[in-house]
């Protein structure tokens, strides 16, 4: 098989498609790199000193992990001095980190969840991080969080490292969603998977199960359909699947097909779903749809939401688009 770098695959891509700018290929390979870094620790695990609590909260009130913190560090400082951006937003961070003493102005916005999937990042269990890149408004000056609020619609790239078994990359920029796994050895990224695209037929669901109490009744409808099984509507048995960590859980649909269901829920109204729309749900509905699946909050498309703050959560339902249209069309009676 002839060995396609990832930086290779961009520049065939801008040939092809005129999509990657310049600009674009060095911010991506420069998260990239990041990733890789992050990896390099993820695999140190106690001997790098990256289990454990930080013991700082962060802005959703959440525990900080070390390697929270850890990676938000490394994806801070290698787009800082590397990529072309204007600003850049963490779940892990309060409010947007404006790129200092830089002119001209870069000219993209960059947005990620440093370390998904934190409950199993000391039990050994893949992570990840998830990326999202936005184009900065024409004319903007000092950034502001309110540059930040675009529709996923606007998102000019997207994509997610996940650390397991292998370390691997998935990225779109519009033109369909390309895999690369890492050459530990040679430590570059090397294209395995092109244009991934979800199967349709499935049998397969995630969902945190604990919470099915406080579901509301489309929720309650769609899964108990499915737990029916052969006996039911469905008439066939399904399978559930559950990792904690949404980019394996999305990384397996994207290979086998299924849905990934994330609700909002009767506990907390002012906290609709447990996902972030800027840096979990945006990316991933890109990442998805570029795969021919489909994503939505249950009612609206993830892509369509106008946002109105950078750590705004949302419903996800996200995977095989027939799933997704009938879980959707549910909240819709
Ligand atoms: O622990 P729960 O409620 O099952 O939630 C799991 C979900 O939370 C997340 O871990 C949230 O992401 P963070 O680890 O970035 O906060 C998702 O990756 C995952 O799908
Ligand atoms: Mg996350
Ligand atoms: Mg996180």
């Amino acid at each position: 098989m002839k060995r396609v770098s990832l930086t290779q695959h961009l520049v065939e891509e801008q040939r092809l498609h005129n999509s990657i700018p310049a600009e674009l290929r060095l911010l991506i390979e420069v998260v990239a790199r990041a990733c890789k870094t992050i990896s390099h620790s993820v695999g140190k695990g106690a001997l790098g000193d990256i289990l454990g609590s930080a013991d700082t909260e962060n802005i959703q009130g959440e525990v900080q992990k070390k390697l929270d913190v850890i990676s938000n560090e490394i994806l801070l400082e290698a787009n800082e001095w590397g990529g072309h951006l204007a600003a850049m937003a963490s779940e892990e961070m309060e409010s947007i980190h404006p790129i200092p003493n830089r002119y001209p102005m870069g000219e993209y916005m960059l947005l990620f969840d440093p370390l998904d999937g934190s409950s199993n990042i000391d039990v050994n269990v893949s992570i990840g991080t998830i990326f999202s890149v936005l184009k900065a408004p024409e004319g903007m000056g000092t950034p502001t969080e309110a540059d930040f609020m675009q529709a996923g619609s606007m998102q000019v790239a997207a994509g997610y490292a996940v650390y397991g078994p292998q370390t691997m990359l998935v990225l779109t920029t519009g033109n369909g969603v390309n895999c690369f796994t890492l050459d530990r050895e040679m430590g570059s990224w090397v294209l395995t998977q092109r244009h991934m695209m979800i199967p349709e037929a499935t049998k397969e669901f995630a969902i945190n199960m604990s919470n099915q109490r406080h579901w509301h009744a489309p929720v309650q409808r769609y899964v108990d359909e499915l737990l029916a099984g052969s006996t039911g509507v469905r008439g066939k048995d399904f399978n559930m699947r559950w990792i904690a960590s949404m980019v394996a859980d999305v990384h397996r649909i994207l290979n086998r097909g299924g849905i990934f269901m994330y609700p909002a829920d009767t506990r907390d109204t002012s906290m609709p779903g447990k996902l972030r729309l800027m840096y979990e749900a945006n990316p991933m509905a890109m990442i998805v749809e570029q795969a021919g699946g489909a994503a939505t909050d249950g009612r609206t498309r993830i892509l369509d939401i106008a946002p109105h703050k950078l750590h705004q959560r949302v419903p996800v339902f996200l995977g095989s688009k027939s799933e997704v249209e009938r879980v959707s069309s549910y909240h819709a009676e």
